[in-house]
């Protein structure tokens, strides 16, 4: 099957049934009025990476929020484990394109704030936090500060501080958007490497069709404002991944796709 035969119309909640997050003709309208979503409905799989890609302003942030039950819909509804949405839960977690650390805290510190917020921090904790840090490739920062590190590096710290929150739904906005080519591509491939060990649900939000289609099960394409979840493209590609496939035919045929998709709405 070619990869343009797998470009769909994502015109159903076909998927509802087998979905851990379901939209269901989700729109939102902010004061203006500005329509920043119309009728997006989508369904996402337990374990799924979902990238979602689209011309800037046209609603992925405001899709995220809505997910992350920071936003409430104007119009339509979404669902996630199980039941509505009705604002922030536990089992979501968020990370933005910036790191958003606490520059006071040390790196470990910064990583154990769920802890913190919840009210104690035990051995254990620290432990796994510690682990974390590991496991996010800062083995021996743990007692640096935000403003000793690079930027890949406080992105690293948020992972891990994303990651000790015990969230099953991971939603990323642009998390490596301002961190050079190659830094990216580490993260890219560690934020991978990372998801097949906990097994979490990834919803992340980029402008750079390479990245979305490396990373992804499937790319989910919007139109510009109102954004609308036009096409749902598939990435057949084997995991683990490795950079050598972005060379391959499925890698290029598949990216060129979404490519076209995207120039059509311009
Ligand atoms: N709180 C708000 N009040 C009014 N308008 C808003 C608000 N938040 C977002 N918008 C508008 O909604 C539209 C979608 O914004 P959103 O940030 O979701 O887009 P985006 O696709 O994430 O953009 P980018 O790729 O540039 O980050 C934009 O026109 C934006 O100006």
């Amino acid at each position: 099957m070619t990869a343009q035969a797998k470009i769909h119309d994502l015109n159903g909640a076909s998927r509802e049934g087998a979905s851990i997050v379901t939209g269901h003709t989700v729109g939102m309208e902010f004061p203006g009025p500005v329509t920043a979503l119309h009728e997006a409905t989508f369904g996402i799989k337990k374990g799924e990476f979902i990238s979602l890609i689209g011309p800037s302003g046209c609603g992925k942030s405001t899709l995220l929020r809505i997910v992350a039950g920071l936003l409430k819909p104007t119009s339509g509804r979404v669902n996630v484990l199980g039941s509505p949405m009705v604002g922030p839960r536990p089992e979501i977690g968020m990370m933005f394109q910036k790191a958003t650390l606490l520059d006071w805290k040390s790196v470990l510190d910064n990583v154990l704030l769920p802890n913190t917020l919840a009210g104690s921090v035990t051995k254990a904790d620290r432990e796994r936090a510690v682990d974390l840090l590991h496991l996010v490739g800062l083995r021996g920062f743990e007692v640096a500060f935000p403003r000793q590190l690079s930027g890949g590096m406080q992105q690293r710290v948020a992972l891990a501080r994303l990651l000790n929150s015990g969230a099953e739904l991971l939603l990323l906005d642009e998390p490596f958007g301002a961190l050079d080519e190659f830094t990216r591509e580490r993260l890219n491939l560690e934020l991978m490497r990372i998801q097949s060990q906990i097994g979490a649900t990834i919803m992340f939000v980029t402008h750079n069709i390479q990245e979305a289609v490396f990373l992804a099960d499937r790319v989910f394409v919007m139109t510009p404002r109102p954004g609308r979840i036009a096409a749902e493209v598939e990435v057949a590609l084997p995991r683990p991944r490795t950079i050598e496939q972005m060379k391959s035919r499925e890698f290029t045929d598949t990216a060129f796709n979404i490519r076209d998709t995207l120039g059509g709405f311009i």
